[in-house]
This record gives structure tokens, sequence and C-alpha cells, in this order.
């Protein structure tokens, strides 16, 4: 691993980023909770979730429960937004952005947690190149449904390289 600090595997706090929290992260730590249990059994991680830019309190977007539910069967129906804090920086082993934006956001805010940000692709896929978009999850607020489906399925395949590297 990477995390110059992170010598244990189990037990990781591991928090997702987005910008609303309604969409992205929260599918990403559904997606988490689910495959690390049912891949790994590590029952030890915990994954939250939270917006750069969120609204305490608000759900999940109708389509990111949808899709989660309809493709693996995972209920984030209860999720509810939170704005990122300090101390959820703080707290996490890991911090998975979903862009490079709000991955630099995040690096230029918390210096100190600079070795454990990462956007969730760069990651899973550290060949891709630096500069490249492919780095990001784009956002599928405001799109039709299948959009969610395919941004869910992008996560799921990150997330279980992720998890293989804990492992
Ligand atoms: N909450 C934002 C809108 C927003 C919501 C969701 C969103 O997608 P995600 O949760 O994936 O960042 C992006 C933006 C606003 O009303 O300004």
């Amino acid at each position: 691993m990477e995390n110059k600090d992170i010598t244990r595997k189990n037990n990781l706090s591991i928090l997702f980023v987005c910008t609303g929290n309604t969409c992205r992260s929260c599918m990403a730590e559904g997606i988490f909770r689910y495959a690390s249990y049912v891949e790994v059994c590590k029952s030890g991680f915990s994954a939250v979730s939270r917006g750069i830019h969120a609204f305490d309190g608000d759900s999940a977007s109708e389509h990111s429960i949808n899709a989660l539910k309809a493709l693996w069967d995972i209920d984030i129906s209860l999720h509810k937004a939170k704005r990122l804090d300090y101390e959820d920086v703080l707290k996490a082993d890991f911090t998975f952005t979903m862009t490079r934006a709000h991955r630099d956001i995040l690096k230029a805010r918390f210096p100190d947690k600079y070795y454990c940000i990462y956007t969730l692709k760069e990651y899973a896929y550290p060949e891709i190149e630096q500069g490249s978009n492919m780095l990001d999850i784009s956002d599928p607020y405001g799109m039709p449904y299948h959009r969610y489906e395919s941004c869910a399925k992008e996560i799921f395949e990150c997330i279980k390289i992720v998890i293989e590297k804990f492992k």
C-alpha cells in the first residue's frame, strides 16, 4: 500500500467524497460495505461518505437508490447526506474522492493528510496518467437513470480493485 502511515490492513476507516453526497459517494459507501462484506468478509472496515457542498439530511437521489437496488440489491434508502468536515478527513485512513477537483481541494485543505487522499480511480488504476480525465467519476446528477447505473458499475469496478489491494 502506498499510504506511508498505514501498516495494518484491518479496521481501516474509508471516507468517500463527492459534491452533494446524494449520488456518487453514497453509492460508493453502499457498494464498499457490500463488496467488502461479501468478497472479503473484513467486517473491520468502516466506510462513510460526505459531500463538499452537501446539504445535511438530504436523501440519496432516487436514481442512486434504484440503481444499487436493481444491480446488487444494496439498500441505501436510509442514507442522509452530510457535509464534509475537518474531523472526517482527520479520522479517515483513506479518503477516496470522485474527481481530481475534489481531491485537490482536500489536499490543499488538509496538507497533513495528503498521503491518504486519492481519487478512487487513481488508487484503483495507478497506471492512468495524472492529467487524464479518466481519473474522474463524472457526476450523474440530473441525468437519466441509465447514467446512474453506468456510474454505479464504474464505482463497483474500482472498489473491487481497492478491496483486492487491501487484502
Ligand atoms: N447539492 C448540490 C447539487 C448536487 C447534488 C448531487 C451531486 O452529485 P454527487 O452527490 O454525486 O456529488 C452534485 C451536486 C446543490 O444543490 O448545489
